[in-house]
């Protein structure tokens, strides 16, 4: 498997693009480290798979270059490219049986019988399949013939990368959850360099060690799920992931007090001198804490979500949310403390590092 570098890459679709706001990609310099399990994730329009197309040749990037293992790779078609792709929808050929299928990739590439034998009956297995071998394809139902197309992409163990565009839309949902577990044990086990588009948070959540949170034409942070959730580095991240997504109020900073409306709160550390623009403190809905104590709030709506509630309040004017247990009593004058080691400071969207021991 390779490394795969993204050397400053942009894309325009159109010809002659003027300002970033014609790019569909503004500008993306990354790396994929050899062997890591990648989940692009985003809302639709963000740039997905654009960046994927680059990836795997089917799209040159207006500017930039994209290296496999630092050879540069910009100008080689897809076919030049040794890599494996699995679309949204199956790709198979119906008259050939579903072992046949799965062989192809492999025989098409001179490997012995017996070497073939032996990886399609894995992934025959793998995809629950293993009654259907002998049939052909045609006839099948597409929640089958995606799992041959996820088979097929699995199949090389030679091949520099293998990329995903949605490739669960179609499978139903108690198999997706079924065959991500299985991906990412395939994963473990042969250390393919893989990168998983999706729209879906649970799904880049629950496959990926490292996620590429997308939007608006950017790559706003790569992490793993945890700092996704701890430390989102953009407003975007901290909304975008959780649910409900972080609360952000607009506020004012000087060193390590922030104040919101008229109350005021210690930070974690000391913020450096701010650009002017829009400050923002962000908290996550499971960081504020319902009581009797704290700064005052109205309650405007209270979900039951099982072992939790999901308590909807005004705060200073704003709306903010608080995930609190599900036993735990709403009181008549509501107050809400917000945990300080869990707040974040954004200026322009993007998150001030504090200065720590302030
Ligand atoms: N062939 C094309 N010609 C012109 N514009 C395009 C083309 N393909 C994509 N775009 C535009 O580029 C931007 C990024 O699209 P892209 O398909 O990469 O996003 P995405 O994140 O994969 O979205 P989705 O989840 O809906 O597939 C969008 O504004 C889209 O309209």
């Amino acid at each position: 498997m390779a490394r795969i570098d993204l050397d400053n890459i942009r894309h325009a679709y159109m010809a002659n693009p003027a300002g970033d706001e014609d790019y569909a990609l503004k500008k993306v310099h990354h790396t994929f480290v050899d062997g890591g399990a990648y989940a692009l994730l985003g809302p639709s329009g963000c740039g997905k798979t654009t960046l994927l197309n680059i990836i795997s040749g089917l799209l040159r990037p207006s500017e930039g270059q994209i290296l496999f293992d630092k050879r540069d790779v910009t100008d080689l078609p897809t076919e030049a490219r040794n890599i494996a792709q699995v679309f949204q929808f199956p790709v198979v050929y119906d008259t050939m049986t579903v072992y046949d299928n799965l062989a192809f990739p492999l025989r098409n590439r001179g490997v012995a019988e017996d070497v073939v034998d032996k990886r399609v009956r894995e992934i025959i297995t793998m995809i629950g399949l293993e009654e259907r071998a002998r049939r052909k394809a045609q006839g099948l139902t597409a929640d089958e013939k995606q799992k041959i197309s996820l088979g097929r992409g699995l199949a090389r163990a030679d091949v520099n990368a293998i990329l995903f565009d949605e490739p669960l839309t179609v499978i139903d949902p108690h198999m997706k959850w079924e065959l991500r577990t299985q991906l990412k044990e395939l994963h473990r086990r042969f250390g393919y360099t893989m990168v998983y588009v999706t729209h879906d948070q649970t799904e880049a959540l629950t496959f990926a060690d490292n996620v590429v949170v997308m939007y608006e034409g950017e790559i706003v942070q790569i992490g793993t799920p945890e700092e996704l959730f701890e430390r989102p580095r953009h407003t975007f991240v901290g909304y975008f992931i959780g649910s409900p997504g972080m609360n952000l109020l607009p506020a004012a900073v000087d060193g390590a007090m922030v104040r919101i409306g008229s109350q005021t709160l210690k930070l974690p550390g000391r913020a450096g001198a701010l650009d002017a623009g829009r400050v923002e403190l962000g908290i996550r809905p499971e960081f504020v804490r319902l009581g009797r104590e704290g700064m005052p709030v109205s309650i405007t709506k209270v979900e039951d979500i099982g072992r939790k509630k999901i308590v909807r309040a005004e705060l200073e004017g704003e709306t903010i949310a608080a995930v609190i247990d599900e036993d735990t009593e709403v009181p008549a004058e509501p107050h809400v403390v917000f945990d300080p080691a869990r707040l974040n400071l954004y200026a322009n969207s993007w998150r001030v590092e504090l200065e720590r021991g302030a």
